[in-house]
């Protein structure tokens, strides 16, 4: 599992060890672990062309403090600053006392570039001093981010303009978020955590790993039979949506459930779709309901929520739902909106979901007494209490309709197995992130090309 902190959590840590420490301490150490990765990463330090791109704050310090530590072990070490006249003063001292120096703009070789540009005090995209800087980055120099690419907000992920694309990053103290969450994630390259000896509260955010999420997935032994792997119900579709029944099928069929079963009146086009999809009631392990309903279904989805087990809400399902008959459920329940949706359950705006996911997707655990999944750029799953799981996998593709019903399919079927809601939430949406992905490979996609990549999406984690 790897945890994230905030940027506001990592400063209040930083803080509290500084007031204990000697002055510079903590760069210190900084800098002597990311100068270890980068020595690690040279075959030989002495005689390597080593390029320091370096910003106005102490990410530029932590560069050039390392620089100096790699010059001294026989490095030719070439800084290039993005604002001279705001460079590090103690950080080009130590640089140049090792022998290093200071150029106007960036040599045309290196071995290796460090990224010390901007860390956790960047705000939105890299300014143009910047970014002229990246630009000229040598080609085949190996890049090593120092905390964070520059360009990535290490809350969010998210990337506003140009950015560092780094090989390996060495953050410092804990994962930031944005490391975690795409598309920062896929700008981070390797991560390797440099201890600095904050002493953290409960993570803020965590993400699964691959490694993880193959423990998680449910596998058949030789007693499994249809019944023992589990039924998903999943009660969808109207005859405005009947797609959106087939959708969510083919997402529930590939989702490690022994068997569908459908209700609802969209029966034919699942059928012509997927023959082995039983029709009508019975018993199940799980439901889904939701996806195309259209209005006036509501005694359908109170119906299903008084089944006494595991229930996924989605789409339409998830309109005026009572939070007083969610946390009297004896059994989980899943909720599993988009922005809008979410902002109508917490009776907020759009824009105040969107702007605070997590806080909101904790907000609607808490209110619901459910699990939540807030679909977005970055899938968040919640449970009361706890960090908020972030889905590493996804890609902006995925905003496509009939996505979301692949997703509740896929992730009921998960419940149905048995893994638990926080679990299957957060398998499910790696699953459907990863099947996005290869589905996509760059392209527009259907929501049915996502059903069909989960195969390939699973074996990837035997
Ligand atoms: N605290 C500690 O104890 C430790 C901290 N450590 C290290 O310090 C780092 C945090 O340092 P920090 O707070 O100085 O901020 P930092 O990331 O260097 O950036 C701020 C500067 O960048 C500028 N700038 C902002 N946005 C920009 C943009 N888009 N494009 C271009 N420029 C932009 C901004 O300019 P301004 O807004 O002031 O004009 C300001 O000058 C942290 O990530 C870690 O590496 C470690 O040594 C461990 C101990
Ligand atoms: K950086």
């Amino acid at each position: 599992m790897r945890t994230a902190y905030s940027v506001e959590t990592v400063r209040a840590a930083e803080r509290e060890l500084i007031a204990r420490l000697p002055e510079g301490a903590l760069m210190q150490r900084a800098a002597a672990g990311l100068a270890a990765v980068c020595a690690g990463l040279l075959r030989k330090v002495y005689g390597a062309r080593v390029v320091l791109l370096v910003g106005p704050g102490d990410n530029g310090g932590d560069a050039l403090y390392a620089g100096a530590r790699l010059a001294r072990r026989g490095a030719g070490v070439t800084a290039v600053a993005m604002d001279p006249e705001r460079i590090h003063g103690g950080g080009l001292r130590a640089l140049l006392a090792a022998g290093g120096r200071l150029a106007d703009g960036v040599p045309a070789r290196a071995d290796l570039v460090l990224d010390g540009l901007v860390g956790i005090g960047g705000r939105g995209g890299l300014r143009p001093a910047a970014a002229a800087l990246v630009e000229r980055i040598p080609a085949g120099a190996v890049v090593v981010a120092v905390d964070l690419p520059s360009g990535v907000d290490a809350d969010t992920g998210e990337v506003a303009g140009a950015a560092v694309r780094a090989d390996v990053t060495v953050t410092f103290g804990a994962y930031k978020p944005g490391l975690l969450i795409d598309p920062g994630a896929s700008r981070a390259g390797v991560v390797r955590l440099v201890d600095i000896g904050l002493s953290l509260p409960e993570p803020e955010a965590e993400a699964l790993q691959d490694a993880e999420v193959a423990a998680l997935l449910p596998v058949p032994t030789a007693s499994s039979d249809k019944y023992r792997r589990g039924v998903v119900g999943v009660v969808a579709g109207s005859s405005q949506y009947p797609g959106a029944a087939v959708l969510a099928v083919s997402g529930a069929l590939r989702g490690g459930a022994g068997a569908v079963r459908y209700v609802g009146p969209a029966a034919d086009a699942v059928l012509a779709r997927y023959p082995e999809t039983l029709i009508g009631r019975g018993r199940v392990q799980a439901w889904v309901v939701g996806p195309g309903l259209g209005s006036g279904r509501a005694a359908e989805v109170a119906e299903v929520l008084a089944d006494p087990v595991p229930v996924l809400v989605d789409a339409d399902g998830l309109r005026g739902l009572d939070p007083e008959v969610l946390r009297g459920r004896p059994a989980p329940t899943l909720l599993t909106p988009h922005a809008g949706e979410a902002a109508a359950l917490l009776g907020a705006s759009r824009q105040e979901v969107e702007a605070a996911r997590l806080t909101s997707v904790r907000a609607l655990a808490v209110k619901y007494g459910a699990v939540a999944l807030l679909k977005g750029s970055t899938t968040l799953v919640a449970a009361a209490g706890g960090p908020v799981r972030v889905n590493p996998t996804g890609t902006p593709w995925l905003a496509t309709a009939g996505s979301g019903d692949v997703l509740s399919g896929l992730t009921g079927s998960l419940l149905a197995a048995g893994l638990d809601a926080l679990d299957a939430a957060s398998v499910g949406a790696y699953l459907h992130g990863l099947a996005a992905r290869r589905a996509a490979s760059g392209a527009p996609l259907l929501a049915q090309h996502i059903a069909d990549s989960l195969p390939e999406a699973w074996r990837q984690h035997p």
